[in-house]
């Protein structure tokens, strides 16, 4: 069984399916929490204020970041991305295990202070699958697409700084592997 109040952080490149993986995770698991992030990027058209993120103004994530609200934060493809520390340590607390969907340099810092947190690498199959999937899921431009494929590169290439590896080529069989990595 897994240790109780543990940190999981869950990384990969843009496309690759972590919040696939991670929406199935917790399907099948629904004791984990789910941290929601905080981000200045404009919400998608799909996407719930408090559900999927908490959207706010660079000014507002700046006063976060200023006052230690956030455990780890990042800019992304021309976004803020930050973690609320208050919830995840109310979670961790109360003896409850914490996912954390975050990017590479998020995952770097959250090596720093919680040095005990399990991390796990999500790899595409390849580049051009990868590329596939991001058109295919219809939410991003052009432009967002460009930086995101380019910021891949180097994601993919600090995979071996993470303790677990997993290819999400069959979804089923990545969700088996990200199971058996945490329980
Ligand atoms: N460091 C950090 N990264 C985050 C956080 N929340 C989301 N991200 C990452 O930011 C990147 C962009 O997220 P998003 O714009 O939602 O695009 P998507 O993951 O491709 O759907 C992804 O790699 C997310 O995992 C956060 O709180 N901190
Ligand atoms: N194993 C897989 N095989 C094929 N398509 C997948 C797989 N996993 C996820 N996808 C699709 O790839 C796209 C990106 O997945 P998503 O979960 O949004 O990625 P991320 O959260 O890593 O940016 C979505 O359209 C999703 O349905």
């Amino acid at each position: 069984m897994i240790k109780p109040g543990r940190l999981i952080v869950v990384t990969g490149p843009s496309g690759v399916g972590k919040g696939t993986l991670v929406r199935l995770l917790l399907t099948r698991h629904p004791q984990l929490y789910l941290s929601i992030s905080t981000t200045t990027r404009q919400p998608r058209p799909h996407e719930v204020e408090g559900q999927h993120y908490y959207f706010v103004s660079q000014d507002t994530f700046q006063q976060m970041v200023s006052a230690d609200e956030l455990l780890e934060w990042a800019e992304y493809a021309g976004n803020y991305y930050g973690t609320p520390r208050k919830p995840v340590e109310q979670h961790i607390q109360r003896s409850e295990s914490v996912l954390l969907e975050i990017e590479l340099e998020g995952a770097r810092q959250i090596q720093q202070t919680f040095p005990t947190a399990l991390r796990i690498f999500i790899l595409p199959p390849n580049v051009a699958e990868l590329e596939q999937r991001l058109r295919g899921r219809g939410q991003d431009s052009e432009e967002a697409i460009a930086r995101r494929l380019e910021r891949a590169k180097a994601e993919i290439e600090a995979a071996n700084e993470f303790d677990v590896q997993i290819v999400n080529d069959n979804l089923e069989e990545a969700l088996s592997k990200l199971e058996a990595a945490i329980f």
